[in-house]
């Protein structure tokens, strides 16, 4: 996926959300300091850095949970960049401007809610946030609430009467299942989602994000906490959702296992700052992100066997069972 095109990565030629010259700032500490990157449509793109490099508050800053101190988010439906309706947008008091084969949203306006709902980028959290007594299933289809209500007419004789809501429902009960299906939670629908090992809710919080069917789906270290056949089995799933969905995968990840694996597009962060921003082949070999995960300042003095094989870790570990999680 991370053919070049014209000298350019296909990330640049087809972008599906732009990062431009971000900046966030907590009283006096520059948590993001004027960064700019982009997810290429379909990519599986990795943000990666030291503890406390800013990746979670670039995060923040994507799905509205932080509005950013300076700086443009753009998200776009349908090909291209769209640079003409991007301006546009940019020089109206709009949120987002719908063309007649897509859509562009300045994401630092809009409120997180309608993130979700209209640009359709779906996140999960560092610390799993499910509904721990609902069953599996009923935490799917909570997270389809809004589609469903909006199916009612926000009208409680629409949730009794109208086909289009028994229809709505239909449809996420069908989704709901054929995601625990494809996340391998289907023998679990009905337990409790606290009752689930860790490995599992992990796997559910997909589930649930997938469910909303977003165009860009945000992780925060989805392989934290879990073992090799886990994240081996997360490489699969991850794999599937881009290909079988189209949907664009943007992930925090500390495990390089994963990152160096998967990822079409690695981006590396240091004290808010961009250090690296190539292919995951170009960055494992980048000096500068070896002395960054160092902590050193002399990029010559590194020669670090074990970060090495960290950041090389993707190149080695075996396939697992097929191409589908
Ligand atoms: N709400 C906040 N208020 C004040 N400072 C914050 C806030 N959120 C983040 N920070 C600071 O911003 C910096 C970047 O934090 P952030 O959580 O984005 O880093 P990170 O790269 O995600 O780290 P980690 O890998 O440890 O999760 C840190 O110094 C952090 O303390």
């Amino acid at each position: 996926m991370n053919v070049t095109t014209t000298n350019q990565h296909r990330w640049e030629n087809d972008p599906l959300l732009t990062v431009e010259h971000l900046t966030m700032r907590f009283g006096g500490l520059t948590a993001v300091d004027d960064l700019s990157f982009t997810v290429g449509r379909g990519d599986i793109t990795a943000l990666i850095g030291p503890n406390g490099a800013g990746k979670t508050t670039v995060f923040n800053c994507v799905t509205g949970f932080y509005k950013p101190t300076e700086g443009r988010i753009v998200m776009r439906h349908g090909p291209g960049r769209r640079s003409e309706a991007v301006e546009e947008l940019t020089a109206s008091a709009g949120r987002y401007s719908r063309q007649d084969d897509g859509a562009v949203f300045l994401l630092e306006r809009m409120p997180d809610f309608t993130i979700s709902r209209t640009a359709k980028v779906a996140r999960t959290f560092q610390n799993i946030r499910l509904f721990g007594g609902m069953t599996c299933l009923e935490n799917l289809l909570v997270a389809q609430h809004n589609s469903l209500m909006k199916a009612s007419g926000f009208s409680f004789a629409g949730l009794l009467n109208l086909p289009s809501y028994r229809s709505a429902a239909e449809g996420a009960k069908e989704r709901a299942i054929y995601w625990l299906e494809q996340c391998r939670l289907i023998h679990r629908a009905d337990d409790p989602a606290a009752d689930l090992p860790y490995g599992d809710q992990r796997r559910l919080e997909i589930a649930r994000s997938m469910c909303s069917e977003p165009h860009l789906l945000c992780l925060d270290e989805p392989a934290a906490g879990l073992n090799p056949r886990e994240s081996a089995e997360l490489n699969d799933l991850l794999q599937f959702i881009r290909a079988e969905t189209g949907t664009s995968i943007l992930l925090i990840e500390h495990d390089m296992g994963v990152v160096m694996k998967i990822s079409d597009h690695v981006v590396v962060l240091d004290y808010g700052c961009k250090i690296a921003d190539e292919t995951a082949e170009a960055v494992r070999n980048d000096p500068k992100v070896i002395a960054a995960y160092l902590g050193v300042d002399d990029e010559s003095e590194i020669d670090d066997e074990e970060i090495r094989a960290d950041l090389h870790r993707g190149e080695t570990q075996p396939d697992t069972q097929g191409d589908k999680a």
